[in-house]
């Protein structure tokens, strides 16, 4: 594991209770989605790919969404959504393996595990169709994307920065985010996806994630060469209770289509 030190204080309690998380029972063996494949429908639709986050809170959240992630899950679908990303970690963000479950039984897009997987035996915790792996937090990311692909598995290995990306691409990484909030000071910024993109090969799948709160940010995001964008925020709307999932979800995935008015 790299020098946490540097860490915002959110994140080192985050990571310190991830390793106190007891791992799975047994080996999972999942049948998984394709998301590259789901990122196609969503383009020949005409739609921006967007994987659409259950995110009932987080260490930057405005407040919490205590909604049904089933209900969440489909409204995102209905607004739009490529693919859904949900929430796991209890401690911070509200979030848990059985959500997952659920909500993978209720759509038939890519699910996506978000958590903080340290070490192989996390894994085994719940099926998804693809499992996150943050590159700054794991030391033997080869072991990890191989152990992800034995179990069925599409790794999603998330970097912040040139050097990571390096790191996820001689790891064997097909999909890789660029997150653009950085876990130092918990700070978004845009430019971080715009740095590294020209770096990731072409026939990786490239995923811009955090901050990406307007259509605007969307095409910006695509215009730096971003093949989906991973948007929790501004879809689920912490703030306002009542937000329109659906509707959030779709003023993103229509961010590109010309009968959209452009904001
Ligand atoms: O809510 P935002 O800014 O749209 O960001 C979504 C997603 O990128 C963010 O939740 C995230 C990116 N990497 C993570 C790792 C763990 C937990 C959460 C995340």
């Amino acid at each position: 594991m790299n020098s946490n030190t540097e860490l915002a204080p959110a994140v080192r309690s985050i990571l310190e209770a991830a390793r106190d998380r007891s791992g799975g029972d047994g080996v999972v063996d999942v049948d998984a989605r394709s998301l590259p494949d789901a990122l196609a429908a969503a383009e020949a639709d005409g739609r921006v790919p967007v994987i659409a986050e259950v995110k009932p809170t987080s260490p930057t959240a405005a407040g919490t969404r205590a909604d049904d992630p089933v209900e969440l899950a489909r409204a995102m679908v209905a607004g739009g959504a490529a693919a859904i990303s949900v929430l796991t970690e209890p401690t911070h963000f509200d979030g848990s393996p059985a959500a997952l479950t659920r909500v993978r039984e209720a759509v038939d897009v890519p699910v996506l595990r978000k958590d903080f997987v340290l070490e192989e035996d996390g894994m085994d915790v719940v099926d998804a169709d693809l499992l996150l792996l943050i590159a700054r937090f794991v030391d033997d990311l080869d072991g990890l994307v191989a152990a992800a692909r034995d179990r069925g598995f599409q790794p999603l290995v998330e970097v912040h920065d040139r050097a990571e990306l390096e790191r996820a691409i001689d790891a064997g990484a097909e999909i890789v985010g660029v997150n653009n909030r950085d876990l130092a000071r918990l700070e978004v910024d845009l430019e971080t996806f715009e740095s590294v993109a020209p770096e990731v090969p072409d026939d990786v799948t490239l995923i811009a994630e955090s901050g990406i709160s307007s259509p605007a940010d969307a095409r910006r995001m695509r215009a730096a060469g971003a093949d989906a964008l991973l948007v929790g925020s501004a879809i689920m709307d912490h703030g306002a209770g009542d937000s329109d999932v659906t509707e959030n979800t779709r003023r993103l995935a229509r961010a590109e289509s010309t009968e959209t008015e452009q904001i």
